[in-house]
């Protein structure tokens, strides 16, 4: 059996007359941190919306589990960030947790102590009271990304997780991210900030609609002669 968790083929995606992907087949196995990269447009959301099943393709066919999206059995056994927080502002922190944990179900006897380890991660342990209103952007951002822990999902998919959070506690969540996958999950990440990208275990670079590259950082480095998967990043987009 395969052991592919994400599997995309041959995914072909227009918005009007406009192409954004072209002919993209992706995959992501059990137990690894796949980072999707692209410029800004390039279809990195898209990609990810495309596997959750929440766009359809014009062509090609995505399947989770290796089940053909969308599929609710499966949507609730992974963890999904989205790029924009659709929290409950009127609500705290910890009524956003227990609500979103009893979605998940999980069970009534561990929800304080689910809630208490994923709002450690994300460092926001003493805000659990404070409503979500009153909450700045990058604490926002830590909310979103405790609700997509909660339930220690075996597949997360993470678009922008750590934008406006600081590099303390972006370091903190790269360790927890790395730690899961050592203990077999998968994730997929998109990210803008290219040092995160040298964490990942393959990157997926998205230029002009098609995948055109997909490898380990170092491989990649070494393929554009380069030492940073920043400078892989502008070499490619030079040469597109
Ligand atoms: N629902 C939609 N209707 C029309 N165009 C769309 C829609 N969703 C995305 N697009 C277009 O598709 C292209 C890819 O968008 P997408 O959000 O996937 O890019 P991205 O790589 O995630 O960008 P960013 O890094 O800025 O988040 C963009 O040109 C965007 O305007």
């Amino acid at each position: 059996m395969s052991n592919d968790i994400i599997k995309l083929t041959d995914i072909d995606k227009r918005f009007g007359t406009q192409t954004v992907l072209d002919n993209v087949s992706f995959s992501v196995s059990q137990g690894e941190i796949v980072g999707l990269i692209g410029p800004s447009g390039a279809g990195k959301s898209t990609i990810i919306k495309i596997a959750l099943g929440m766009e359809v393709s014009d062509e090609g066919v995505a399947t989770v589990f290796g089940v053909k999206m969308p599929d609710r059995e499966v949507l609730g056994r992974m963890g999904y960030m989205a790029q924009s927080d659709a929290l409950y502002e009127q609500l705290t922190a910890k009524e956003n947790l227990q609500f979103f944990a009893e979605m998940k179900g999980i069970k009534k006897d561990v929800l304080s102590e689910e809630i208490e380890r994923v709002a450690k991660i994300v460092d926001l342990t003493a805000d659990l009271d404070k409503y979500v209103v009153g909450y700045s952007g990058g604490m926002k951002r830590r909310l979103s990304l405790a609700i997509a822990f909660l339930g220690n999902p075996k597949l997360l998919i993470l678009d922008e997780p750590t934008v406006g959070i600081d590099p303390a506690l972006r370091r903190q969540i790269w360790t927890e991210l790395q730690a899961m996958r050592d203990q077999g999950h998968t994730i997929l990440v998109t990210t803008h900030v290219m040092d995160e990208a040298e964490l990942v275990d393959r990157v997926a670079l998205l230029l002009g609609g098609r995948l055109i590259a997909n490898d380990s950082p170092k491989a990649l480095e070494s393929a554009y002669q380069v030492t940073s998967i920043e400078d892989v990043f502008l070499k490619a987009e030079g040469e597109l």
